[in-house]
């Protein structure tokens, strides 16, 4: 599946990255409302979203078309909406709130069954709500891989080299068929998430992984060396898997 090589990007600043988080987002938010009159965008949590903070500043806030963007989540805590540990409060209150997408372009975890708590039937409804915008033609499926295919996701990496939430030793890496599997025991709190599954990441046309920090340059390094099978050595695109790193995340390559 694995179909374009790493493109690894090492930038002086945290600015100057944040700088080229938001000019790659825009200049692929213009060619693809140009091309179909939609863009479809995968958010992660942690910290990127912070990270996306150029956006909403000009001159990309007055440039970009909102109104055609779709936003999903390749992970989220099972828990309720306004709970501070949710990655759409996180997005809501960083991101989304400050610019104009229809709220009906954004496809949150379900409310209420996030706030019981049921991981799996959150997972079952959060891939069924894909399946319905396949039949919509919101989201195309890949002709390679015959999973969704979204434009651009935008992930983060832990220091244990997990992304969305495939954490390393846990076997949702390894699932083949389901679009959006859970875990109940997430080393990384809160226990309970929903995340996508490898072959829908990888069906992405776009994936920017943008890495900080000192606490994941040894997850960097392992990864860039091949030589651990770290859940984020898994990362492909079907036309660009590109790394931003700052100088802390590149300081042991
Ligand atoms: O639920 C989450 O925590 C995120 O969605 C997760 O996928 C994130 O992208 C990585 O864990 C990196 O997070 P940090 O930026 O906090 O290291």
């Amino acid at each position: 599946m694995a179909t374009t090589q790493r493109k690894v990007v090492v930038f002086p600043s945290k600015n100057e990255l944040y700088e080229a988080m938001a000019k790659y987002t825009a200049n692929l938010s213009a060619k693809f409302c140009k091309e179909k009159g939609l863009f479809t965008v995968v958010l992660s949590g942690g910290d990127l979203i912070d990270w996306l903070c150029k956006l909403v500043q000009p001159p990309y806030i007055d440039s970009i078309e909102w109104s055609k963007w779709h936003v999903f989540w390749v992970d989220e805590r099972v828990c309720s909406w306004d709970d501070p540990n949710s990655n759409y409060k996180l997005a809501m209150d960083g991101f989304l709130c400050k610019v104009p997408i229809p709220s009906q372009n954004i496809y949150a975890i379900d409310k209420h069954l996030a706030s019981d708590g049921n991981a799996e039937n959150c997972a079952t409804l959060y891939e069924e709500c894909l399946r319905n915008l396949v039949k919509e033609n919101i989201i195309p499926i890949c002709a390679k891989t015959g999973f969704p295919q979204f434009d651009l996701e935008l992930l983060g990496m832990g220091p244990d080299g997990h992304m969305a939430s495939l954490f390393p030793g846990h076997n949702q890496i390894n699932e083949k068929e389901k679009w959006v599997t859970y875990i109940t025991d997430s080393p990384k709190q809160p226990p309970k998430r929903i995340t996508f599954t490898l072959p829908v990441i990888n069906s992405a046309l776009y994936n920017l992984m943008a890495v900080c920090d000192k606490e994941q340059a040894h997850a960097v390094a392992e990864i860039m060396k091949q030589n651990k099978p770290l859940p984020s050595a898994h990362l492909s695109a079907q036309v660009e898997n590109v790394w931003y790193l700052d100088q802390a995340a590149a300081s042991m390559l």
